[in-house]
């Protein structure tokens, strides 16, 4: 479990995580998602003792970083920006880690195994493509087997099969009982992976909370319905007290009611109908309104 109490960091006068509180539990995948600045990266930093909170701490199975003995048995981390030797082999990076780590030599071709990198061991990665240095950072982070996993942006450039990958290791990891936490833009991708989210904003805590309730608490249910005789059914359903929404496809969006209610009035009317589906609103579509308020840097609309 990672456990952040209060946790502030200011640069200067710049205040990137203010008082964030919450926990990040074992047997699920947290999603951790913000706008571009939220402070997520300065979070995930501060959990790896890279960086220095300014006030607040955090815990990692109910100690600080830089109290666990062999810290890559406990957390391993696979960060934005890729930190390998030049001159050493993939193998060799993994060997360095495992020493300084106590983890025995007969792990690294298990990992090597597990990322599919056993072919290309004795390569240097200054020549692998970006998915090979995602697979060899990901090697690194589960070398000393720990528990909890801590991944910034790992579908980054990747393509389907390595993103279906990490997707699937991802969700693996927490099914054996790991803490799984996950940053990551892509929302869709998000979507697939996550149970549970933690959502900050200009470095403050915005939700937390699963996947379910998030997009429920943060978006509206519609009836889409649509019918070979669009101005009879709206007119049914504006008689029926309704707002039928006109979409491009000839359907109508109608928001607070049943799909069944929309479907009597229909047959009431001697309507066909040729779709009627309750649709919930996407995750990207839950976080725009969440977070509209604490976009740090907006793109002017075109
Ligand atoms: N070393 C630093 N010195 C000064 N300001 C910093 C430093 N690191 C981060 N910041 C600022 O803190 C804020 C949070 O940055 P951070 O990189 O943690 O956000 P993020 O949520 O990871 O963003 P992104 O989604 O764009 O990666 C930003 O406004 C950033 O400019």
């Amino acid at each position: 479990m990672i456990e952040l109490s209060e946790l502030t960091k200011r640069y200067g006068g710049k205040t990137a995580v203010e008082g964030l509180t919450f926990a990040v539990r074992p047997g699920v995948v947290t999603g951790f998602l913000g706008p571009n600045g939220a402070g997520k990266s300065t979070t995930m930093r501060m959990i790896l003792g890279l960086d220095r909170p300014t006030s607040g701490d955090v815990r990692i199975d109910g100690k600080r970083y830089d109290q666990l003995p062999e810290p890559l048995t406990y957390i391993g981390a696979l960060l934005e920006a890729r930190s390998v030797h030049p001159g050493r082999t993939a193998y060799h990076h993994l060997l360095c880690l495992a020493q300084s780590n106590g983890v025995p030599e007969r792990r690294i071709g298990e990992v090597l195994d597990l990322v599919g990198l056993s072919g290309v061991a004795r390569k240097r990665p200054k020549g692998f493509s970006l998915g090979m240095g995602q697979r060899l950072g990901i090697a690194s982070a589960l070398l000393g087997d720990p528990k909890i996993l801590m991944f910034d942006e790992p579908v980054n450039g990747l393509d389907p099969e390595g993103i279906h990958w990490i997707r699937n290791l991802m969700k693996q990891l927490a099914s054996d009982g790991r803490t799984v936490f996950v940053s990551s833009h892509l929302m869709s991708e998000m979507a697939l992976t996550a149970d549970h989210l933690v959502v900050i904003g200009q470095g403050r805590l915005l939700a937390d909370t699963s996947m379910a309730r998030f997009i429920e608490e943060n978006s509206r249910p519609y009836v889409q319905v649509r019918s070979p005789d669009p101005e009879r059914l709206r007119v049914s359903l504006a008689g029926a007290g309704l707002r039928p929404v006109p979409q491009p496809d000839g359907g109508f969006e109608v928001e607070g009611v049943p799909a069944a209610r929309v479907g009597e009035i229909a047959a009431a009317n001697g309507l066909v109908l040729h779709e009627l589906s309750r649709r919930q609103a996407s995750l990207e579509e839950a976080f725009m309104r969440l977070t509209h308020g604490s976009v740090e840097y907006q793109a002017r609309e075109g």
